[in-house]
């Protein structure tokens, strides 16, 4: 909603199904703060302002500049080393580190319960745009008091959304990832790692931070990787809790033997991509904790002919991207399954969270 009246969301309710008028006799809650000055930053009070950005005021204390919390985006960015003024990324979850001289500033986060984030109105995760060649129907599980529903995507295979029943076993495993990560371990584990795809100079990382646990998974990034015995512990709570949906929803257990735990700030998401390895099994399926998201699938696009031979520039209508088929929304504790192959080479998918989360996703690879 805006109260600028020159914009289009003025008095608007942003929803999954569209913007909306305010319903008659609804109640609205004015909150002071919204209009209440803010101090302008220490740092742009005179011109010319200083090349060089302030150190990261969320070090130490957990409170970023702009009032961000955890997962802020003021605590994702770069900063300018302290000590020897090299710019660096931020490519660790707990905190921020010089490549060049090894200065390190901790990010003080602290855990945050699940009660505490955003919440989505359409928490049963319907549809919000699925196209009319994508079946959907929808079934109460008889082991689990959990919904399932389940997408199909024409000759590709099936998409299960299982809807969380309770968020008690979801909160521990969120919990415990949060702690895992941010608990200053002798190895790395939540880290930022550079795409393989890159054709910028120098490195680009992925938005990210992720650890990969089981047979190695190399597919975008490739991420640090260690044994099942070496993980976090929530990163096996989280592969049970997959493995147990899964047996409950396919009728079979489905031995993954990988899993990638994906840690988002705010502001970060995973665009579009497939997750084909090669040797990867027919069924993955990701464990959502955290923030709500957006999970989106579309066809591939249809490779380019070759450009000079049939004189078609990329801006001709059949060589743009495809539009999604299916958005739905994600919510702690739902488990995504997605079971059939072709599905990762016909379809790709992107998942935009609402703000700090984490999804683990489980697959079976032979090596
Ligand atoms: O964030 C998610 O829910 C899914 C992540 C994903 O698609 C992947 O790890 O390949
Ligand atoms: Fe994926």
């Amino acid at each position: 909603m805006c109260v600028q009246a020159s914009c289009a969301q003025f008095w608007m309710l942003s929803t999954p199904h569209g913007l909306f008028p305010v319903p008659l006799g609804m109640a609205l809650t004015y909150d002071p703060a919204f209009l209440a000055p803010a101090a302008t930053p220490a740092h742009r009070k005179s011109v010319p302002y200083a090349v060089v950005p302030p150190a990261p005021s969320g070090a130490q204390t957990g409170e970023a500049e702009d009032g961000g919390q955890a997962g802020s985006r003021t605590l994702w960015k770069g900063w300018v080393c302290t000590e020897c003024g090299r710019a660096n990324c931020r490519y660790r979850w707990e905190r921020w580190e010089c490549r060049a001289c090894g200065n390190r500033l901790l990010d003080a986060g602290a855990v945050v319960p699940s009660l505490g984030l955003p919440r989505r109105l359409d928490v049963l995760g319907e549809a919000d745009d699925c196209s009319p060649g994508v079946r959907m129907t929808v079934h109460r599980l008889a082991s689990t008091p959990a919904t399932v529903v389940a997408y199909t995507l024409p000759r590709a295979g099936t998409v299960y959304h299982v809807l969380h029943d309770t968020a008690a076993a979801a909160d521990a495993i969120w919990e415990a990832y949060q702690r895992a990560a941010a608990d200053v371990p002798a190895a790395p584990l939540f880290e930022r790692r550079e795409l393989k795809s890159n054709t910028v100079k120098g490195g680009l990382l992925s938005q990210q931070f992720a650890i990969n646990s089981g047979a190695s998974y190399k597919y975008i990034v490739e991420t640090l990787s260690y044994t099942f015995a070496e993980s976090p512990p929530s990163v096996m709570d989280a592969l049970e809790l997959i493995r147990e949906r899964v047996a409950s929803v396919l009728g079979a257990r489905v031995d993954f033997n990988e899993i990638l735990s994906v840690m988002y700030r705010e502001g970060q998401k995973m665009n579009w991509h497939d997750d084909s390895e090669p040797g990867l099994g027919p069924v993955v399926a990701a464990l959502s904790l955290g923030s709500p998201a957006t999970m989106s699938f579309r066809p591939k696009a249809a490779r380019k002919p070759n450009a000079k031979a049939s004189g078609a520039s990329s801006k001709e209508p059949s060589l743009r991207r495809p539009l999604p088929v299916l958005n739905f929304a994600l919510s702690h504790g739902d488990v995504v399954i997605m079971s059939g192959r072709a599905i990762q080479h016909m379809y790709d998918h992107k998942v935009v969270p609402l703000g700090l989360r984490v999804a683990a996703t489980a697959r079976v690879i032979q090596g």
